[in-house]
């Protein structure tokens, strides 16, 4: 497996190795060594996946200190329009975000560090997002941003939001907890 750089420090996407035959497919969402050789070298703390509807959007999301994580996130069936925002004050990319499409046909997963928000607009009826975190679930650390106060040219108009993530801040009224670390 092989790094292929975002625009965003530190965060970068990857393929994942995936097994078809007749009777189907093997999709290989973690492997210690690989992602070791890769240099995520993180605590496995949860792992799950959310099933979405098309034009559902979830996000964008992060956990505060002291309960920040980094995501491993990829998409197994459908299609997600992906987004990553970098919110640690002090780095180059600050403010900044990213965008992907990730699909199930075509496995491929994106690392996003501590201090980052993410979220994903999903583009096919049934899509299932699966997401490996370094920290558990906190409710006293989840936080957002508004999906619509970043820089990204969404491809759709979102049919379905949380009221949770309505009522976001947005990204021009945050004050960031993060600091950027070289290799954070
Ligand atoms: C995210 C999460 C939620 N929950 C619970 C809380 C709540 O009752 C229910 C639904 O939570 P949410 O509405 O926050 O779920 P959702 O909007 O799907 O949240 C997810 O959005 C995407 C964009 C991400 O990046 C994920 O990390 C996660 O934040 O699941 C957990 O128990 N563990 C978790 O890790």
């Amino acid at each position: 497996m092989q790094r292929q750089l975002t625009p965003l420090i530190d965060c970068f996407e990857f393929d994942i190795p995936s097994f078809t035959d007749s009777r189907g497919r093997l999709v290989k969402l973690y492997h210690q060594l690989s992602f070791k050789e890769l240099g995520i070298d993180k605590e496995v703390a949860e792992f799950y996946i959310s099933e979405s509807k098309k034009g559902v959007l979830r996000g964008l999301h992060f956990q505060i200190p002291p309960y920040q994580h980094s995501k491993i996130v990829s998409c197994i069936k459908g299609a997600i329009f992906d987004v990553m925002v970098d919110l640690r004050e002090g780095s180059l990319t600050y403010g900044q975000a990213h965008s992907t499409v990730l699909r199930g046909d075509q496995p491929r997963a994106v690392f996003i560090p501590e201090g980052f928000a993410h979220g994903f607009l999903s583009l096919e009826e049934e899509s299932l997002f699966s997401c490996i975190s370094s920290h558990v679930f906190e409710p006293k650390g989840d936080a957002g941003l508004r999906w619509d106060s970043i820089a990204v040219d969404w491809p759709d108009i979102p049919l379905n939001i949380s009221e949770k993530d309505l009522e976001q801040p947005g990204l021009q009224d945050f004050v960031s907890p993060f600091q950027y670390e070289v290799n954070g």
